[in-house]
């Protein structure tokens, strides 16, 4: 599969997000919705997006007991969303319910593993002492066991995963970075070319984009260097 660039529409503007959906639109097809613009604009913000020809990926990370997760999902399913996010550590009846919402619908559920602001030490500091590398692998085991299709997880584990005997259909790579930022949270970041080049078959990117004087110039940079990539 062919890698699928998503922009995170990370803004508290809902208008400053659709301009951005319709500047964009010539060259993405797809964006990320996160908590801070669905608390902005919710469900309309989300219409808006897929009524501009567009997919959806509804990140709001659902972690919470089964039932709560099966209605939630059930509800991201009638907005037509093509991803919709829970986390993995959330436990496999959890995971099971947030399958069991979606199916039958075009809505894949999709199970974040660890997240890419976290390294060894935030884990040690939850009582995880397994590496981040391994704890990633057992978080898409079980996904892939309670019947999920796809996994977030950052570019360093992309090997190992990619080694796994049950592939993950859709392995969404955040953290991405072409330099590092000043002040990041993202710990453990990848460049797009290596994201591709390992096997992600989607990055999540968000500040570069948003942050850029010229948004579209980077788009192009970013769809040339993909294209690069599978020469
Ligand atoms: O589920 C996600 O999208 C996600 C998972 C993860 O482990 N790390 C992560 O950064 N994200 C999201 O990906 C986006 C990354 O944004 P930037 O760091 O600005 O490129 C944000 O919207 C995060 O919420």
């Amino acid at each position: 599969m062919e890698l699928k660039p998503i922009v995170a529409l990370d803004l508290s503007d809902v208008s400053e997000a659709l301009n951005l959906v319709h500047l964009l639109r010539p060259l993405i097809d797809f964006f990320k919705v996160g908590s801070q613009l669905f608390m902005a604009g919710g469900a309309d913000v989300i219409k808006k997006i897929i009524d501009s020809g567009a997919d959806v990926f509804l990140d709001l990370k659902f972690h919470d007991i089964p039932k709560t997760v099966f209605r939630a999902v059930s509800e991201a399913v009638k907005l037509k969303v093509k991803f919709t996010t829970v986390h993995v550590l959330g436990g496999e009846e959890m995971l099971r319910e947030a399958v069991a919402a979606a199916a039958g619908s075009a809505t894949e559920v999709i199970g974040v593993t660890v997240l890419t602001s976290a390294e060894q030490k935030t884990l040690e500091r939850v009582g995880i002492d397994r590496s981040v590398e391994e704890e990633v692998r057992l978080l898409t085991r079980l996904a892939l066991e309670a019947g999920l299709k796809g996994i977030v997880c950052s570019g360093r584990e992309l090997v190992t995963i990619r080694k796994m005997e049950k592939q993950p259909d859709y392995i969404i790579v955040p953290g991405i970075r072409w330099e590092k930022l000043a002040g990041d949270d993202q710990k453990r970041t990848i460049d797009p070319k290596e994201a591709a080049a390992l096997g992600a078959t989607h990055i999540v990117v968000g500040r570069s984009i948003l942050q850029a004087n010229d948004k579209l110039g980077l788009v192009r940079k970013l769809l040339s260097e993909l294209k690069k990539d599978k020469l």
